[in-house]
């Protein structure tokens, strides 16, 4: 029997996402399929978007994000704008609520293709970033990599946009760090037991920051939609930005930007960015064999 779903390659600033439909079926995508997939230089992914059918009334769909190392996230900003982006296109619909294990998202699709995602409000206590020591003011923490006295990173802010994120302030290029060799340490840190996604963010002006991100579950990623919406919100609780900033991805392909804001009327972040469509296949969930659909273009490939 053929057990193959459709999947759509797709990326979010270059946050490689696969979209995977997994709608009228009660099983998931496996890790090891997961595993299988990101391994495959022409799937290689950081993030499994699988929609899923809906949980709750008034949703459209349940989406599982799984990370390029099998395990599971719980909000993912650019894959969610790849989601609306090939449903809108195979719906007609501009408007969206999903389930994710965040929670509740509402999201919807531009005159001019671009998708702003409500993620929802940040979550400042230490003990549901989550982080294993008492930290009263999240703003600013001890921590801190590099030599004592002169630490290269220090005092991030934390927080969860539903997953955990450390935002690490500099003042020059975030690309000029050498964020492959601190990442892994940070990410891994005791003081995070359910690991963190790790930004530097440099703030340009009030209304402007640049930022990079080793990403929990996927390391070095080309970017990182919730983690722009951590740093927006980092800036805004510690005084250095306005509410609403747009933020220059510095490792996406030209730089490119996304609109955060921080609304004031109920605590939410809005997130507005591209999402791109590359190409569609079929998989298969449980073992993650694929076949590029030829439909697409004439260069039909199997794994
Ligand atoms: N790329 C994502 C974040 C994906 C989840 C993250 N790696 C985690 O495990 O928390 C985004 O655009 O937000």
């Amino acid at each position: 029997m053929d057990n193959r779903v459709e999947f759509a390659k797709m990326n979010g600033l270059g946050n490689k996402i696969l979209v995977v439909d997994m709608r009228g079926r009660s099983d998931r995508v496996t890790p090891q399929a997961a595993i299988a997939l990101a391994r495959d230089p022409q799937t290689s992914f950081d993030q499994i978007m699988a929609i899923h059918d809906p949980k709750v009334a008034g949703t459209f769909a349940y989406i599982d994000i799984i990370n390029c190392d099998g395990t599971l996230a719980q909000a993912c900003g650019n894959g969610t704008r790849c989601v609306v982006q090939a449903l809108s296109v195979e719906t007609g619909q501009k408007a969206f609520t999903f389930q994710t294990l965040a929670g509740i998202l509402n999201a919807v699709e531009h005159e001019d293709g671009s998708i702003s995602v409500d993620m929802g409000a940040p979550v400042f206590d230490w003990k549901l970033i989550p982080l294993s020591e008492e930290f009263h003011d999240t703003s600013r923490i001890e921590l801190q990599i590099g030599p004592i006295d002169a630490p290269v990173l220090h005092s991030p802010a934390v927080m969860s946009m539903g997953n955990p994120h450390a935002v690490f302030w500099v003042d020059r290029d975030p690309m000029s760090f050498d964020l492959e060799r601190f990442g892994p340490l940070l990410e891994n840190h005791p003081l995070f037991p359910q690991k963190a996604n790790i930004t530097l963010a440099q703030v340009t002006s009030k209304t402007s920051m640049v930022t990079r991100t080793w990403e929990r579950g996927a390391g070095l990623t080309l970017a990182c939609g919730s983690a722009a919406c951590a740093a927006g919100v980092s800036a805004v609780r510690t005084g250095r930005t306005e509410r609403k900033v747009t933020i220059t991805v510095a490792s996406s392909p030209n730089r490119q930007t996304l609109d955060i804001e921080w609304r004031e009327r109920d605590g939410h972040v809005i997130m507005t960015g591209a999402a791109e469509w590359e190409w569609a296949g079929r998989l298969d969930p449980a073992t993650g064999a694929w076949e590029r659909d030829a439909l697409n273009d004439n260069e039909a490939s199997v794994s």
